[in-house]
């Protein structure tokens, strides 16, 4: 079991890189902790199976270190790791027996036969693999062939770590949920590291206590699920996590923060930050879910008009238009359903800032032990 830190870690598969865009994974210091269960959670292409693989060893990265509980690892081959790698498709013998291929790791590094034995027994017991043990790998099903591939990490009593590449892609949905619980279990049960790559948000956060969410190489927030929905560190990762995402609109700096005619309204600590900053570009997010629809007029918030409403059974999802521009807003399924022109108002709580795309934070007002008292008679 190991702690895995990524120091200054970049890579390229250009040549002769130039440029950000270059990079498949832009530098980034990184530390997963041991015993951790991990998601890498991102798009197509943002770089998840390039830094799966450099921290297994299947690639050597362009620039940085990769260190397994802070011995550096770079100049060790995969086999050397004791990093165990479940891929999206099942890497089973066919010809060999369930036994036979959970054994196969521990053959290879010379165990004695009734040690391997006994571990094959305990693994496959956890696996709910016991009555398979002797059917040959080829006539097994697809979720069953990828717990042998799973099991095959786990045989090994040294492995640092396991990485999960979307290992639940080939599987039947109705058995997905059943694995990703196992793999909670085992996680609980032998306290491996774990890393699981996925783009599903879902089962990011079933299966982690903590999510890297990555996007054009970097990972852009690490967090609980519930950071991730409630303070999303970057846009990025308020568009990514949430069904829908969070709407976004820019605002003007101008005494205070302006959209079209309407103030948003932000405290003076955030109008202070930001007047520092001179930024060129200053975005506002608020969760749909956060959006406070009225049920009647109310002068202190805003008139927005009615799009459409959407009924998804045990929520309905509210589109409306804002200064002309098509925003959302989550209504419980006991929530009266509004038409034409409502109020909505964004609490100041969720109504969250970015410069650059990245969110800005102000430290929570100090209050004194006297304003205490005051508030409270
Ligand atoms: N062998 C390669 N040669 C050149 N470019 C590559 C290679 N492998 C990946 N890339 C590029 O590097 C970037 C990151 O790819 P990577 O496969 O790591 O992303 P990913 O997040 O795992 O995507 P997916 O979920 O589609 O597998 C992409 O732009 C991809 O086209």
């Amino acid at each position: 079991m190991a702690a895995i830190t990524l120091n200054a870690l970049a890579h390229t598969y250009s040549d002769n890189p130039t440029k950000p865009e270059d990079y498949a994974i832009r530098e980034m210091t990184h530390v997963w902790e041991q015993g951790g269960a991990f998601a890498l959670l991102g798009p197509s292409g943002c770089g998840k199976s390039t830094l799966l693989n450099i921290i297994s060893g299947l690639l050597e990265p362009s620039n940085g270190e990769v260190l397994f509980d802070g011995k550096r690892v770079n100049e060790l081959k995969p086999e050397e790791r004791n990093i165990a790698q479940v891929f999206q498709f099942p890497v089973v013998y066919d010809t060999m027996t369930v036994f036979d291929n959970l054994a196969f790791p521990l053959r290879n590094i010379g165990v004695p036969e009734h040690k391997i034995k006994s571990k094959v027994f305990e693994v496959a017991d956890i696996l709910e693999l016991s009555d398979q043990l002797k059917r040959k790998a080829k006539g097994l099903s697809a979720d069953q062939k990828q717990k042998v591939s799973m099991g095959r990490g786990l045989v090994r009593d040294n492995v640092s770590a396991i990485l999960f590449d979307e290992p639940l892609t080939v599987i039947d949905p109705q058995l997905k949920w059943k694995l990703r619980r196992k793999l909670k279990q085992i996680h609980e049960q032998f306290n491996i590291t774990m890393v699981y790559v996925t783009h599903d948000q879902l089962e990011a956060s079933t299966f982690a206590d903590k999510i890297a969410v990555m996007y054009n190489g970097q990972i852009v927030q690490f967090g609980t699920p519930r950071e991730l929905f409630e303070k999303p560190a970057h846009t990025f990762v308020g568009y990514f996590i949430g069904s829908p995402g969070m709407n976004f609109f820019e605002v003007e700096l101008k005494d205070t923060l302006r959209f079209g005619d309407h103030e948003i309204t932000t405290s003076d600590a955030m109008l202070t930050r930001l007047n520092a900053m001179q930024p060129k570009k200053i975005t506002v997010g608020i969760r749909p879910e956060f959006v406070h629809v009225w049920d009647g007029k109310n002068d202190d918030a805003f008139k927005v008009d009615v799009d459409y409403v959407e009924d998804l059974g045990t929520y309905k999802i509210l589109s409306f238009l804002f200064n002309g521009q098509m925003m959302k807003a989550r209504l419980s399924e006991d929530q009266k359903v509004p038409s034409g022109q409502i109020y909505v108002s964004f609490p100041e709580q969720w109504t969250k800032v970015y410069v650059d795309e990245y969110l800005v934070e102000v430290a929570d007002p100090v209050i004194t032990q006297s304003e205490e008292t005051h508030h409270a008679n």
